[in-house]
Parts: C-alpha cells; structure tokens; sequence
C-alpha cells in the first residue's frame, strides 16, 4: 500500500546525462530541461561559484573566456562522469530547476548512459544521481532509448538499427523482439569532430581556433555531403606564425575534407555493427535501414553520405537531440513493460 502511495505521489524522470547537454523529461509534461552540461568552479576549488548556480547555460558562455580564478568545467567525458562531486552538483541543480521544487519524495528516474560504460562507471551514474536526490534509478542505453524514442518498431521479430551520434559517444545498435542483438559505442562523435577542425585550421592555415570556434563552424558550414550551394564563413584566430590575430574565410568543401576521418570511423562502426548480425537481420535492414538520432544527425548532408557508404536506407528522425530523453520517458511510461530490461545497478 506504502509502495503504491509512494509510487502514485513521487515525480518520474527520465535523464539524459549528456556530455554536451542534459536534458530532463517529466513524462506527460515532455522535456523539462535542455541545459549544457557545465559548471562554473573557483581555480583550486572544487564548488560551484555562485552559490552553486553558475550550472548549464551561464557556465556554457564562460567555456574557453574564464578569468583568472575561475574554470568552466564539463564534469560528463565521452558520456561518463569524469568528475563524480561537479556531475552531483550540476545533477542536483538541473534537478531542481526541472522539477520547479526542492521534492519530498524522492522522484524515480529513467537515466540513459552510453553502451561501453564499465560497471564501475555506471556506478558512479547511480551514485551521483542519488546523493544529487533521486530515488529508485533505473539505467537504459543510449541507443536502445533512441530506439524507442524514435517510434521503432523494436519489438518485432525485425531489425531495426539506431545510430545516435552525440558530444562524447556515437552509439550504434540493432534490435530485434525487444533486446539489441547487435551493438556498439565509440568515442568519436561531435567534440572529435570539433577537433578535427581546430587541427585542419591549424595545419591548412597556421590559425589557432578553440574548440567552441570550431563547434561554430560546424554548425554554419558543416556538412557530410557535398551541398547543392556551398557555404562560407569568416573565422578569427591566432596566426601561429606571427603571434598575433587573424580572419580568413573558411568554406565548407574545406570544412567536409577536416572531417572526413571522425566521419569515417562512425560509417566503419556502423558497418562493423552491422558484420555481427545473423544474415536474416542483415537482409532486413536493407530495407529497414539506419535512423539517425543525436545533435550530429543535423550534420548537413549525413543521410547522403551515410547511404553512399552503407548501401542502405537512412533518415534522420525529427528533433534528433531530444529522441533518448523521449524514449527513457517512454520506458517510464510502461515502466511494467520495460522494468525487466532496464539495468537497475543491483
Ligand atoms: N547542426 C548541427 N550540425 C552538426 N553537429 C551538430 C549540429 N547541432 C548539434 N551538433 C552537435 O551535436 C553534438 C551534441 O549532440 P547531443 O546533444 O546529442 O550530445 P550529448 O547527448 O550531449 O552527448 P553524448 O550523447 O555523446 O553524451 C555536439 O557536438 C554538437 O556540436
């Protein structure tokens, strides 16, 4: 009776501990939060400046333009906790915020973490979602949430395959009645990519640019295919030559050529994802084929190209970067249904 009280009165959320953004869903009400996941922290301290609110947004536009005394840390790398105490911090900040109160009873919670996460780094997942205020948590993959949040057909005896291409990780996955029968996660997705255009500039035109320069550019000019009007955009950076700041104008066939290798390792993982499925699976997935979910899914042009490389259908689903939190609210949802195949850390 307890539990079922319990149940009926404390809130559900589903997470999204992203290493670019965390994204908070409340089933029934829809996505809560969307925030950057960033802290603002005192050089030499481990606490949050500002009496704990420079979390998210504000502390995203101090990243790489912090004064002497202050660092803008992202506490999530490659989609693991790289600093437990800040991800506690910002989880219990957002939290909050999401939910619009300090809560009673403790609210459950739906958190999607990447598929090559290790058992002590779900761990500190669990950890710190509970000392940040959840109650009972229960973890589900990435790309199995993507699925779900994509509308799937998942729970058909057919393959149906999800590449979420996010910050820190690219998660690929097949799935059949329900389960992955197939999967994979690597560390190269949108930061990676980011970097391959700070190296590009730097070796193409002796011009140092930072990351969130570079992030800027892929978002103008970016693209995986080449683009029916090729774009342009002005860059300001530090000649390395002569030390001091420059512009120049950067296009986006040169923008395509620096990301030629990051964009190669996501189509070998998706192949190598595909090499480990029976052949019945395969043959679906020529028509099934591959949907997109992640803010890299809006990389310009990356059905084409992943269709050019693969041979098989791609699409990109509607508002890529909220699919996971929309399928971990799903799972909430049909908690009953989903209970069972959702890691609970025991
Ligand atoms: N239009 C766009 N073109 C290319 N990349 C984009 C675009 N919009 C967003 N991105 C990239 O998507 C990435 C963020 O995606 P997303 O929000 O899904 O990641 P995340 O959930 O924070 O990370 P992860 O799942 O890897 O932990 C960033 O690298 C961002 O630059």
């Amino acid at each position: 009776m307890l539990t079922r009280l319990r149940q009926q009165f404390s809130t559900n959320l589903a997470i999204d501990l992203g290493t670019t953004s965390t994204r908070i869903g409340l089933p029934g009400e829809g996505i809560r939060l969307d925030e950057p996941s960033v802290v603002a922290v005192g050089r030499g301290h481990s606490s949050v400046i500002g009496r704990g609110a420079a979390v998210g947004k504000l502390a995203h536009q101090m990243l790489g333009r912090t004064p002497e005394g202050i660092r803008a840390v992202r506490p999530i790398a490659h989609g693991v906790i790289s600093d437990f105490e800040l991800t506690e911090a910002m989880l219990r900040y957002f939290l909050q915020k999401a939910t619009g109160r300090s809560f009673g009873l403790r609210p459950r919670a739906v958190i999607a973490i990447p598929g090559c996460i290790t058992a002590v780094e779900k761990r500190a997942v669990i950890n710190s979602a509970e000392r940040a205020g959840t109650g009972k948590i229960w973890l589900i993959e990435k790309a199995r949430a993507a699925a779900i949040g994509a509308g799937l057909p998942i729970s058909e005896p057919l393959a149906s395959m999800v590449c979420d291409i996010g910050g820190g990780t690219t998660e690929v996955a097949v799935m059949s009645l329900g389960d992955s029968v197939a999967n994979r996660s690597i560390r190269t997705a949108g930061d990676l990519m980011d970097r391959a255009i700070v190296r590009y500039l730097r070796r193409r035109y002796s011009l140092r640019i930072g990351d969130q320069t570079a992030e800027q550019l892929k978002l103008q000019i970016g693209s995986a295919a080449a683009l029916d009007h090729e774009l342009s955009h002005e860059v300001s950076g530090l000649d390395t030559a002569s030390g001091i700041p420059r512009k120049a104008m950067i296009t986006s066939e040169e923008v395509r050529e620096a990301l030629a290798d990051p964009l190669q390792e996501v189509v070998d993982c998706i192949r190598g994802t595909i090499e480990q499925c029976q052949p019945e699976l395969i043959a679906d997935l020529a028509d099934t084929g591959l949907v997109l979910t992640g803010g890299g899914a809006q990389l310009r042009g990356i059905d084409r190209y992943l269709n050019q490389h693969l041979g098989i259908p791609v699409r990109v689903i509607e508002s890529p970067r909220t699919t996971v939190t929309r399928g971990a609210m799903i799972c909430l949802d049909h908690l009953e249904q989903w209970q069972g195949r959702l890691d609970s850390g025991n």
